[in-house]
């Protein structure tokens, strides 16, 4: 495979920008919309509609390059920091691009928002962020991530996304070769390491029976302070900032609906502050290590109830309307018969967390069949240097 000079047109979602080779769609990663860049083939077969390539050398610059805050993210690099070379403004702009296609595209509408930076973002330049890191131990024993789409390793000389204490730890320690490694830094505590399911201390496994499997975690907004025990392999929003920045996107919307589905609960992270405000919130997770870290950070509040269970299942067998509906699923959406679902429990309300511009687009379109409105939507940067972006919207019902 080898280099061609391309013409970069729009970002697409995925964090690539696309261009045009004879007719051939190329998907460009590294590169900015306007630039003139040589771009070298990694995916081209000679049947492929689309091909793929990275950006090499930059004939013609964006004014939005900066000299990449990641270089090992670059070209023929690791995965994880694919907008690492793009000024956070431009960031931003970029996500917006990507929600406003996808609306366009999906949904037949504008998308009605903005995308804010997370509070100390820029004065960080964007790094540091991460609370939460998995990379996987190379034959000597370092910390490494593949290279993006492909199995080849390669042992990590920074990792600048992570919280500083975080890269620190997870890349000056040594693992048995093929580990799985997971860096947690929760608020408040010292960052520590859980490989292969065992948590370890001081540059070994730790395997006493009391060894510590769960960690604190506070959340401190304008309007409260709550504090949760999560599982430390559990599920968490992994920017430092991410969970005050959803619980108050999320209560904001709320109104003043009285009884909540908290639908794909995780550990509690909206359940706890709004039965600590009276509302009476039924909670469901599908995980069930999670459900526990639910059950558990609920105790004493009488009007949480959690459920351990599918969400659809949960829907599908009946339960009474509630005022409004929070919903957070995973990447891929909701989905049509979850959807369906959702809309036969009859909330007037329904307050919506995405981490994938498409599916919130589709399944914005499939709610509007069911008669709910858009209302409103923000989207929240809580992924700098990668192409993923968080929003939080309303729909209500007509
Ligand atoms: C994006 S996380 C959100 C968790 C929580 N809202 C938070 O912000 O901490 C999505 C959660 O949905 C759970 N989940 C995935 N599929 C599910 C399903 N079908 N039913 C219920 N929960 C599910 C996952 O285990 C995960 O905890």
């Amino acid at each position: 495979m080898g280099d061609l000079v391309l013409e970069i047109g729009a970002v697409a979602h995925g964090g690539h920008c696309v261009a045009r080779h004879e007719g051939r769609v190329v998907f460009v990663r590294h590169a900015l919309p306007g630039e003139v860049v040589r771009a070298r083939l990694t995916e081209a077969g000679d049947d492929a509609r689309l091909w793929r390539a990275d950006a090499v050398e930059v004939i013609e610059a964006s004014p939005d390059r900066v000299d990449s805050a990641w270089p090992e993210a670059g070209p023929g690099g690791v995965g994880g920091g694919e907008l690492a070379h793009v000024a956070l403004p431009a960031q931003r702009r970029w996500k917006h691009d990507v929600l406003r296609e996808a609306f366009v595209r999906f949904a037949d509408r504008e998308f009605p928002g903005e995308v804010h930076a997370a509070p100390g973002d820029d004065e960080r330049g964007g790094l540091g962020y991460r609370t939460r890191v998995t990379t996987v131990a190379g034959p000597d024993g370092r910390a490494s991530m593949h290279v993006h789409r492909s199995r080849e390793l390669r042992a990590l000389d920074a990792l600048p996304i992570a919280a500083p204490a975080l890269e620190e730890l997870v890349l000056g320690t040594r693992y048995p070769a093929g580990a799985h490694v997971m860096g947690v830094a929760p608020g408040g505590e010292a960052a520590r390491l859980v490989v292969d399911g065992t948590p370890w201390r001081a540059g070994r496994p730790d395997r006493r029976d009391n060894a510590p499997r769960r960690v604190r975690e506070a959340v401190a907004t304008g309007t409260g302070e709550w504090t949760y025990q999560v599982d430390v392999e559990g599920f968490w929003q992994v920017h430092r900032e991410a969970p005050a920045v959803l619980v108050e996107a999320v209560l904001g919307r709320l109104g003043d609906a009285r009884t909540v589905l908290d639908l794909y609960a995780g550990a509690g992270l909206f359940t706890v502050p709004l039965a600590s405000a009276g509302r009476r919130v039924t909670s469901v997770e599908a995980d069930a290590r999670a459900s526990r870290d639910a059950r558990r950070n609920v105790h004493g509040l009488p009007d949480a109830r959690i459920v351990h269970g599918d969400t659809r299942a949960f829907l599908e067998s009946g339960p009474e309307a509630p005022d409004a509906i929070v919903l957070d699923p995973p990447r891929s959406g909701a989905g049509g018969k979850t959807v369906d679902a959702l809309a036969a429990v009859g909330a007037d309300r329904l307050v919506y967390v995405a981490c994938d511009p498409v599916a919130l687009a589709r399944d914005t379109a499939l709610l509007a069949h069911h008669g709910y409105a858009l209302e409103d939507a923000e989207a929240f940067d809580l992924f700098p240097m990668t192409h993923h972006v968080e929003t939080v919207a309303t729909f209500v019902r007509g």
